[in-house]
């Protein structure tokens, strides 16, 4: 034997109840004993609930509001009960309404609505479409009879929220069931005292009565059809990788429910848990869907945690001063204190040092608690003893539920490390001995990114994104955007990771959108959609936005991007870069971004500011972290150099070479950066603050390959004409390296704290001289690797290797998030 209960939303319209018919009319095929409960009909008490306290107010408009009510139940009964049978239903229908309306003339009249006369009005709502649906059972052949629970559940005369009298209820119900065989349409929600007054069952009402009346008869299960599908494992408005729960127990249930999860409301659900009944969640609109299944203990659980919940706005109230240091009783009248007040709390804290003690309330009782604490404790705070009480705002709680967590290591760590990450900071938090909740009060305005980061460290196996804003999508930043798209299913079916491109921008236009800019279609967007470029403004949407696991990524050349580093970094947003602007900037400046980054418990990573792709500071930190110590580091840093000096000569002119690695995408945007030596300049530069060095870009000495005519040129166009023109003094160059057998190299070097660019030709016997196509190599002698240096070599230009290894970089920010 199982109780069904349908919800609001399961009896609103006359389309959904044809859903609910066809349920119970399954339920009777398949010869299953089943008792069912119905709530109003959606949005139904609180139009009584306005309608009453309108009539008490002498507002006559009450009536036509009335109206609205009684046709939506007669639309129904058109709706869904042959012609030949509507007329007894509308005449009983119009019965109840008869009787409301003189209710409500005498409410108007006196101009008073007590809670007991409140209850009555409330009544009607459940009494009608009770009354309509179990006359549209009937119309189908359907043995049904309607049930006034108010003839069986027995409550006090606490209107509002009647107390229930177990043991005459429970002897009503079986005398009423063992005498009625017909099925029993019950009406939730309401009850009655035993002077025959009808009382309510407050919060959770109709679930309140399946539970009762599934104790009482001992029913295999409880259904609880409601419009969703089932407890879900975050808010779903808030979190859109949300699930299903598929088992809970009552505990967890309990404690998911606390905190907001309105779906049921366990404590109404108590008589049944005490039987050891199992509930089921079930969605009225999508019958197919298992649901959740509350019991005693869940089974097969997948994850160790069950849920997260959270409340959008409470107020955190805060006691201290150093007399509360071992003072017993403090606690003790704090509470009493708010509690005589009626003011509940939801969570509180107290330090071991006991000098503090917060708790949190609802917001709208801040000024009451205050004021009540003010005057409990104004001796001590006259004194001294308490410095005072304050109230902060705007924040929100979230809490992590699950009976997996008891005794199980690393939780805390986990959901504090997915905050820090994300730089949410915890105002306050508290954890039950139960170990059944660990609950976190944060500022509202991160509380939507909170919920997604830690609905993503916990629930690993559902896909998590990582929201990046690239900035720059000229070669790097478009062939990144190429590869991303490549990746797109690999990464989604392998690694549960989802790159969503939330912000773009060239030096035209700009578009950030939360929801995902697709890589297939994104030039198109950003030329339809984009708005004129603002890197301020760009920088400040994204901070706003606020979404967890943010990357910033400058694939710029742009020097005054930098300046918007810090900002991104002390907001807990990850930069990923291939501009070595900000790295070969001031040491101050270098410095500075390590230590923000370190701060803010976030990453600031560059690998492809040398060497594009290839793992060149990645090993030096390696290195540097172990301990190794670097003697001396000679490298070919220039892709677009090599690429020149490996292919100039015979018949090619200098000045075609260049064009051809510019072509090739090795050449900076600016490609007299190149052949200035500024960007090996840059990377050198880099590489001696890497292994310790602080140099400033003044102590690094170029020396030049360019002649003094090119090196003065305005322009890029104009440096190309005097390239042209310089070709001899190339050829000459390259001549005299051919003549020896040597071949020209523009080799960095980093000894004794001293960093030297040169072009020089190297013999055969140098490992430099093989080198082909636009190959970087280079060579750390450090204490570990003294007698034979380690050499990374290989393609250190180039648009694929280096989106690669920008792409490498926001993979590592991927893994270190969780
Ligand atoms: N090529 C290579 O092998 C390597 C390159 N790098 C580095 O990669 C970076 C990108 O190089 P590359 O892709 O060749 O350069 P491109 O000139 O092709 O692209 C630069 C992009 O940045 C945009 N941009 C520039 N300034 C701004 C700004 N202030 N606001 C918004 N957008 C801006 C440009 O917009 P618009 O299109 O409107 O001009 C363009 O989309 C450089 O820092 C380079 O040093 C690093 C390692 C290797
Ligand atoms: N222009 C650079 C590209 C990589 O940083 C080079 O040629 O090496
Ligand atoms: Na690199």
């Amino acid at each position: 034997m199982k109780v069904l209960k349908f919800g609001g939303t399961s009896v609103g319209s006359v389309d959904s109840i044809k859903t609910v018919i066809s349920i119970l009319e399954e339920n009777l095929s398949k010869g299953e004993r089943i008792t069912v409960v119905f709530s109003a009909m959606g949005g139904v008490t609180n139009r009584l609930i306005e309608i009453g306290k309108m009539a008490a107010a002498g507002n006559t408009e009450y009536v036509e509001f009335l109206k609205g009510v009684e046709e939506r139940h007669f639309a129904v009964v058109r709706g869904l009960i042959p012609v030949k049978n509507q007329s007894s239903t509308f005449a009983a229908v119009r019965g109840l309404f008869n009787e409301l309306e003189d209710i409500l003339r005498g409410v108007s009249w006196i101009r008073e609505l007590s809670e007991r006369t409140l209850d009555l009005i409330m009544s009607f709502g459940e009494r009608l479409s009770t009354l309509v649906i179990t006359e549209i059972l009937k119309s189908k052949g359907v043995a049904a009879e309607f049930c006034d629970a108010r003839q069986v559940i027995r409550t006090n005369a606490s209107y509002g929220m009647g107390d229930v009298n177990f043991e005459v209820t429970n002897h009503l119900i079986l005398e009423h069931f063992a005498k009625s065989p017909a099925l029993q349409c019950v009406t939730g929600f309401i009850a009655s005292t035993a002077e025959g007054v009808t009382t309510t069952l407050g919060r959770g009402g109709s679930d309140y009565t399946a539970s009762i009346l599934g104790a009482a008869l001992e029913a295999d299960s409880i259904e609880i059809w409601t419009d969703v599908d089932g407890m879900m494992t975050a808010d779903p408005r808030k979190v859109a990788n949300a699930f299903t729960i598929p088992s809970i127990s009552y505990a967890e249930a309990m404690e998911l429910s606390h905190f907001g999860a309105k779906v049921i409301y366990p404590p109404s659900l108590q008589p049944a848990f005490a039987k050891n009944i199992t509930l089921k969640v079930l969605n009225t609109f999508n019958t197919d869907f298992e649901g959740t299944y509350v019991q005693k203990s869940a089974n097969g659980k997948e994850y160790v945690i069950t849920g997260i919940s959270s409340i959008d706005e409470i107020a955190l109230v805060n006691i201290q001063g150093s007399g509360m240091i071992g003072v017993a009783g403090i606690s003790g009248r704090l509470f009493t204190a708010l509690s005589n007040n009626a003011i509940s709390v939801i969570l509180i804290s107290q330090a071991s040092s006991e000098h503090s003690i917060c708790f949190s309330i609802d917001p709208k009782n801040a000024q009451k608690a205050i004021d009540v604490l003010e005057k409990e404790f104004a001796t001590e705070i006259g004194l001294g003893h308490i410095d005072g009480i304050s109230v902060e705002k705007n924040l929100s709680i979230v809490a992590i539920v699950g009976e997996g967590m008891k005794k199980n290591t690393g939780i805390s760590g986990k959901l504090f490390s997915a905050l820090g990450k994300n730089g949410i900071n915890v105002v306050a938090t508290a954890q039950g001995s139960s170990e059944l909740n660990i609950s976190v009060v944060i500022s509202k305005s991160d509380l939507s990114k909170a919920l997604n980061a830690i609905h993503g460290v916990f629930f690993q196996s559902e896909t998590r994104s990582l929201n990046l804003f690239i900035v720059g999508v000229g070669l790097i930043g478009s062939t990144l955007i190429e590869q991303i798209r490549n990746q797109t299913q690999y990464l989604r079916e392998e690694k549960l990771l989802n790159l969503n491109i939330a912000g773009l921008s060239n030096t035209k236009k700009m578009l950030l959108d939360p929801d995902g800019i697709k890589p297939e279609n994104w030039r198109d967007r950003v030329m339809d959609e984009g708005v004129k470029t603002s890197l301020p403004a760009f920088v400040q949407r994204m901070i706003e936005l606020n979404l967890p696991n943010s990357v910033f990524v400058d694939c710029t050349s742009d020097k005054d991007i930098v300046q918007y580093y810090h900002m991104l970094l002390d907001a807990s947003i990850s930069v990923v870069t291939p501009n070595k602007v900000a790295n070969s900037g001031s040491y101050s400046e270098y410095i500075a971004l390590q230590r923000t980054a370190l701060q803010r418990g976030v990453k600031f990573l560059y690998e492809t500011n040398v060497g594009a792709g290839l793992p060149i500071i990645n090993t030096i930190q390696g290195l540097m972290a172990s301990g190794d110590k670097f003697l001396k580091i000679e490298a070919i840093l220039s892709g677009t150099l090599s690429y020149i000096f490996n292919n100039f000569g015979g018949d090619k002119r200098f000045v075609d070479v260049v064009k051809e690695a510019k072509a090739k995408g090795f050449t900076e945007p600016d490609p007299r950066d190149d052949l200035s030596g500024a960007d090996v300049g840059r990377k050198i530069l880099i590489l001696s603050r890497e292994v310790g060095v602080p140099l400033e870009p003044e102590e690094v000495k170029i020396s030049q390959i360019l002649p003094a005519n090119c090196l003065a040129a305005p322009t890029v166009d104009a440096f190309f004409g005097e390239l042209e023109i310089s070709n001899a003094y190339f050829a000459d160059m390259q001549a005299a390296a051919e003549a020896k057998g040597e071949k020209l190299r523009y080799i960095a070097t980093l000894e004794n704290g001293k960093a030297t660019i040169e072009l020089k030709t190297v013999d055969a016997s140098h490992p430099f001289y093989t080198l082909s196509g636009s190959d970087n190599i280079v060579s750390f002698t450090t204490e570990r690797y003294k007698d034979r240096p380690l050499v990374i070599k290989g393609p250190g230009a180039g648009a694929e290797v280096t989106a690669s290894g920008v792409f490498a970089d926001i993979m590592s920010i991927s893994s270190y998030l969780g």
